[in-house]
């Protein structure tokens, strides 16, 4: 019992590593190749430079400005504004409401007393609204307003589309609103929804890079929070042009049902050239991912090894119903352990393999070294699943994922070894207040100690939704992961050890 305490504060210490990794300051540090403090060169004294991944950017008398929209660009704009100093002389940020309050006990989201950047909050709950509307109509003019001397760097993350809405006339605020809204609630993919807002908006898909046409540099710095980092999908791609087949806006709207409704403007919208003139940005224009869920992984490989477990990275594109992958991670979890007691061979452990089949053969090594060094196999998962949303509670897809995984564990004694831990990296699991919680057989255990409770009640609270009332319940919240927000979001983590 102790000794699983003690690894469930392992797994707790291993996500907080992995989150860290990924907090803007880090990913824009000379650790992670953004050497971003002006240099003048050692050769003649005379040119003034930064070093982007390798590659040099001349900044000698060129005036730097920046844009930013998402949940996590507060923190970039904080790092580039310590490192270009007197060079950054103009910037705008769309936020959402009530960020600078979240983090004002936090030095590195705090921009200088002196600071040139102008900050606009808006889109609550990740819906545009007025104040956004400006910001965006401000972030436009900024790209227009560039010059052979200015480079403009844009800060780009989740949630940058509702932070960035600029509607093509004669399509109204109002409108575009109530049809993304529709989208959301017929289950549209993010995917979806962006090339729908793309196809209808002055600034989405390139058109903000367009519009930085005569800058000498536009460079964009992601952080990623969509699986696989679609850099045109990611706040619907305002500076890339659309680098993979997708469906067009039309083919979206007719999936849902929703073409034959709308009114005949906005079909026309739709369906007029300039909503599907495919925008290439000019060649003053580079984006880089600084940041997405492989950083946090990576850095929870080498906190885990610190642990002493074996860890291995089982996927980094986790989607679909949290149901459905509670069984997954069931079947998976019983044929290791069939394996491990030889009612499985090797080609039977590889047909259940449930992730890549590439990724195999180092799965059944790193299965051998645990056996031979007698270390727990940590799998390390992250992603973006989904949850059916059947009650009025209080919960978010890590708090529900983690509540089933313990009601899974529990119930089979096999896997009564086995601890999980699902959390997002923003800190923020759905409307709570928590990141995320532990599932293993403690957590139903505790539960039932009161005599009064049964696992009928675990049902209720599931089938209510409310995954974040029965964690805050148990024991004073002992198996809630409780961080605030981070400040940052490469989507979710789960952490599966088998001891
Ligand atoms: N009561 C609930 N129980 C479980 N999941 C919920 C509940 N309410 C909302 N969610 C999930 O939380 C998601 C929104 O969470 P949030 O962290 O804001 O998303 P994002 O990471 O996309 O910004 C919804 O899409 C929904 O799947
Ligand atoms: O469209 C966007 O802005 C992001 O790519 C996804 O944003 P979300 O995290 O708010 O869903």
């Amino acid at each position: 019992m102790a000794a699983k305490l003690q690894h469930i504060q392992n797994l707790r210490h291993i996500f907080q590593r992995s989150v860290d990794s990924v907090r803007p300051a880090q990913l824009l540090s000379e650790s992670n190749q953004y050497a971003l403090r002006p240099q003048l060169s050692e050769k003649d004294g005379q040119q003034l430079s930064i070093n982007i991944q390798g590659k040099i950017l001349d900044l000698t008398h060129k005036h730097c400005h920046v844009v930013g929209f998402g949940k996590a660009v507060l923190g970039m704009a904080v790092q580039l504004e310590k490192s270009l100093d007197k060079n950054l002389v103009s910037g705008v940020l769309s936020i959402p409401m009530g960020t600078r309050q979240q983090f004002n006990n936090m030095p590195e989201m705090q921009l200088s007393k002196q600071t040139v950047i102008d900050i606009i909050e808006g889109a609550p709950n990740n819906q545009p609204d007025e104040h956004a509307f400006v910001a965006a109509q401000r972030i436009k003019e900024v790209a227009a307003s560039m010059t052979e001397n200015d480079i403009l760097f844009v800060l780009i993350s989740g949630g940058g589309s509702a932070l960035l809405p600029l509607p093509r006339p004669p399509l109204t605020l109002t409108e575009k609103m109530q049809l993304v809204r529709r989208l959301a609630n017929c289950g549209a993919s993010i995917d979806e929804m962006n090339v729908v807002r793309i196809a209808l908006s002055d600034i989405k898909g390139g058109r903000l890079a367009a519009a930085a046409r005569n800058a000498f540099a536009v460079i964009s710095f992601v952080i990623s929070d969509v699986v696989g980092d679609p850099v045109d999908i990611i706040a619907s791609g305002p500076t890339c042009s659309a680098i993979s087949k997708r469906q067009t806006a039309k083919e979206v709207l007719e999936k849902y049902a929703l073409w034959s409704y709308l009114p005949a403007h906005i079909r026309a919208l739709v369906e007029s050239p300039v909503a599907k003139e495919q925008i290439t940005p000019g060649r003053n224009n580079s984006v880089y991912v600084v940041g997405d869920n492989r950083v946090a992984t990576a850095q929870a490989v080498q906190v885990a090894l610190k642990c002493g477990y074996n860890p291995f990275i089982a996927s980094t594109t986790v989607e679909g119903e949290v149901q459905d992958l509670v069984c997954r991670y069931k079947n998976f979890l019983q044929s290791i352990c069939d394996f491990r007691r030889n009612k499985l061979d090797e080609n039977e452990l590889k047909k259940l393999f449930p992730f890549d089949a590439r990724i195999f053969q180092h799965f059944l090594k790193t299965l051998r070294v645990c056996e031979r060094t007698e270390k727990p196999l940590l799998l390390i998962l992250a992603g973006e699943p989904t949850v059916k949303v059947s009650g009025t509670g209080l919960g978010g897809r890590s708090q529900e994922i983690a509540l089933r995984m313990a009601r899974a564990l529990h119930e089979n004694p096999e896997f009564n070894n086995v601890i999980f831990l699902s959390a997002g990296t923003d800190g923020i699991d759905g409307p709570t207040p928590a990141a995320g919680a532990i599932g293993c057989d403690l957590v139903i255990r505790d539960f039932l100690e009161d005599s009064s409770k049964n696992l009928g009640d675990v049902q209720a609270y599931l089938q209510n939704s409310d995954s974040y009332n029965f964690y805050k319940n148990l024991k004073s919240g002992e198996y809630h992961v409780l961080t605030g927000h981070t400040g940052t979001n490469v989507m979710d983590i789960q952490l599966l050890l088998i001891l």
